[in-house]
């Protein structure tokens, strides 16, 4: 499997993801400044990989405070998490990740040793998050068995994530235990993360897979096509609602009316309970580029005006479940999801 990010104690070495499908080549990042760059820019993107990316982007803070006092090392790393969350709004794991790297510089006692104590840290962020891939696979796959044709939207693969992905967990678990499974990808416009990123990487791994214009996707669960839809998530509120890639929502409305299971796959990384439902999530609002100059061709007169909100909201009952690394949660509530995260 592709691994989207690697960290060598000095320097974040990424995938650039805006590169591809065209080149395979990394971005290497040694300041907290180019981190922060390459998170707004997505070169690296999906709530999990953005974490990952961002508490690697705290310890880079080490590197500009080698001969500073205890107070400048522990200040540098602060403002390096201030700055860090400034980067994308939306997916939680960014907050949640730059938390965790905050309370280990708040229990700080011994300056000499922060940064390994950081670092550590952002490699444990980055191992659970591979072995909470590999579980979604394996709960997502008990959802998935005997569909054989399952619709996407954006990229929640490997590319997203640590390693396995959450959406495209189950189907990789399922394609390597011989399962006659194919992929069916929105391009997913603005950004075609569906088209560049997720058929690389599903074509790359040998899981069959057909891209589509999000357009289409009405029409392929009207004829039957589609088994089953997965997407994943970039934050979920303590009720179910998932917010979730720009044309997640009317894809949901669509597998209700054609009575296709909807499923959303997310690690527990990606719930907020301090937002009671999904109204309450910021959706980030990208830059008119992305819609009225694609690949830099005008297709916009400049008179028109344009909306680029990367993301939408998906209500838990379009939902048919979430499925997380502890397990499937059936009609997501929020006394469900509380229960089974945080038993
Ligand atoms: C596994 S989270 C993937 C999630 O993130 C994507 O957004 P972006 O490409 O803007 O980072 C999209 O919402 C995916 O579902």
């Amino acid at each position: 499997m592709i691994e989207p990010l690697r960290f060598d104690n000095d320097a974040l070495h990424l995938i650039d993801q805006t590169k591809l499908p065209l080149e395979l080549v990394d971005l290497v990042c040694t300041t907290v400044d180019q981190v922060h760059d390459a998170i707004s820019r997505l070169v690296v993107r999906g709530a999990p990989a953005i974490g990952i990316a961002a508490a690697y982007g705290v310890c880079l803070a080490g590197n500009a405070s080698k001969n500073a006092t205890k107070n400048a090392s522990a200040n540098n790393y602060l403002e390096a998490i201030e700055s860090l969350a400034t980067s994308r709004p939306t997916a939680v794991n960014l907050f949640w990740a730059l938390d965790r790297m905050k309370a280990i510089v708040d229990a700080n006692t011994d300056s000499e040793s922060l940064k390994d104590q950081l670092i550590a840290e952002a490699r444990l962020i980055h191992e659970e998050d591979i072995q909470m891939g590999e579980a979604i696979g394996r709960h997502g796959a008990t959802l998935l068995t005997g569909c054989q044709r399952v619709l996407t939207h954006c990229n929640a693969g490997g590319l997203a994530t640590s390693k396995w992905g959450t959406a495209l967990a189950p189907i990789y678990h399922l394609h390597r235990s011989g399962a006659a499974i194919e992929v069916f990808a929105d391009e997913t416009r603005p950004l075609m993360q569906g088209a560049r990123l997720t058929a690389w990487e599903l074509a790359r791994s040998g899981v069959p897979v057909t891209v589509l214009t999000d357009s289409m996707a009405g029409s392929l669960l009207q004829t039957g096509t589609i088994d089953a839809v997965i997407v994943g998530a970039d934050r979920i509120a303590a009720n179910g609602d998932a917010a979730n890639k720009i044309g997640t929502y009317p894809l949901a409305v669509l597998a209700k009316h054609h009575q296709v299971p909807f499923y959303v796959a997310a690690p527990s990384s990606t719930f907020d309970f301090a937002l009671a439902s999904g109204d309450l999530i910021p959706i980030e609002q990208r830059a008119r580029e992305e819609v009225a100059s694609p690949g830099g061709i005008k297709m916009v007169p400049d008179e028109a005006s344009v909306v680029n909100p990367a993301f939408d909201v998906t209500p838990a009952e379009l939902i048919t479940a979430i499925i997380t690394e502890q397990g499937n949660i059936d009609s997501p509530n929020a006394n469900r999801i509380a229960e089974l995260l945080l038993r």
